[in-house]
């Protein structure tokens, strides 16, 4: 049985590898890249979680990390805003550049950085405020508050979140009374609202019903025109959905990372084709 079939036999859908024509095209060789990560190694204490990761994430793409559970995929994504500073015992070797400057210099200043490549999680998370304050959160601890910047900016970012027309009319009502589909959009939109060159997505769908999955999933493919997108997923088709290139993680480390398509249908490692057919994960 080819690799195809056998993708076919565990229901994989392999007509949404196609949709986006010319995508087979991309290689990761002619891209620009926005994350240059060089022999990468993270320990949680004396356990090591990543294991010599090098590569380079291309700038406007959606580039999905996919793997069994515990294979580090929330791991390494958190090492690009340096969320892992925030976790006891973390050490890390190796570089994560960022317009050629390495992140884990001293000199970077975190907070900037942090503003620069941004992050939504799993489990929608505004905050205690209206819609438009969640939102204009971030541009407020920038010190902005001018009144008719904040509502162009706020305006822009759910429009480009595909949220402005359900939220128009209830701008200052509270975020908490949205639908959890519409609470991870406007995390979303609060998230781009400050103009970051990076989202990082840790399985931002994963705690949707089917209809907000899809809307994000979108949503994703509408931003990537202007961000660089990083999206961990557990879910394989999801990620044959969204993404330009994907890397298959398994014990820490970078097993294969391609052009999605090649990664799902003609994968260069035995693993990957495992995991990717079901054979284990
Ligand atoms: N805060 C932490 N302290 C100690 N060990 C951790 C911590 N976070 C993750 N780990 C360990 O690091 C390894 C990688 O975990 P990570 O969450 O990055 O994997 P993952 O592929 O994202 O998993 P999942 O798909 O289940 O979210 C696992 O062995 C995990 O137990």
């Amino acid at each position: 049985m080819t690799t195809t079939e056998k993708q076919r036999t565990h229901g994989m859908n392999m007509g949404a590898l196609n949709r986006d024509a010319g995508s087979s095209e991309l290689k990761l060789s002619r891209e620009t890249s926005c994350i240059s990560v060089k022999d990468m190694s993270l320990y949680y204490g004396e356990s090591q979680a990543l294991k010599n990761i090098s590569m380079e994430i291309p700038k406007n793409r959606v580039t999905a990390f996919i793997g069994p559970s515990g294979c580090g995929k929330s791991t390494l994504l958190r090492s690009f805003n340096r969320m892992n500073d925030l976790i006891d015992g973390v050490t890390i070797k190796g570089e994560v550049n960022i317009d050629n400057q390495n992140i884990y210099d001293r000199k970077v200043d975190v907070a900037d950085l942090r503003r620069r490549v941004g992050m939504v999680f799993q489990k929608p998370n505004p905050f205690p405020k209206s819609i438009y304050e969640n939102v204009a959160y971030g541009l407020r601890i920038q010190g902005i508050n001018n009144r008719r910047i904040l509502d162009e900016s706020v305006e822009w970012a759910l429009r480009s979140a595909a949220i402005w027309d359900e939220t128009k009319d209830r701008l200052h009502e509270s975020a908490l009374g949205m639908s959890g589909g519409q609470q991870q959009r406007l995390v979303i939109a609060r998230t781009i609202a400050v103009k970051p060159e990076i989202l990082l997505l840790d399985e931002p769908a994963s705690a949707l019903d089917p209809i907000s999955t899809l809307k994000i999933e979108e949503l994703i493919h509408d931003l990537k025109d202007r961000f660089s997108i990083v999206i961990v997923t557990h879910n394989m088709q999801q990620a044959a959905r969204v993404s330009d290139f994907t890397a298959f993680m398994y014990l820490g480390e970078m097993v294969e990372y391609d052009n999605t398509d090649t990664l799902f249908t003609n994968p260069a490692k035995k693993q990957t084709e495992d995991y990717i057919t079901g054979r284990y994960g």
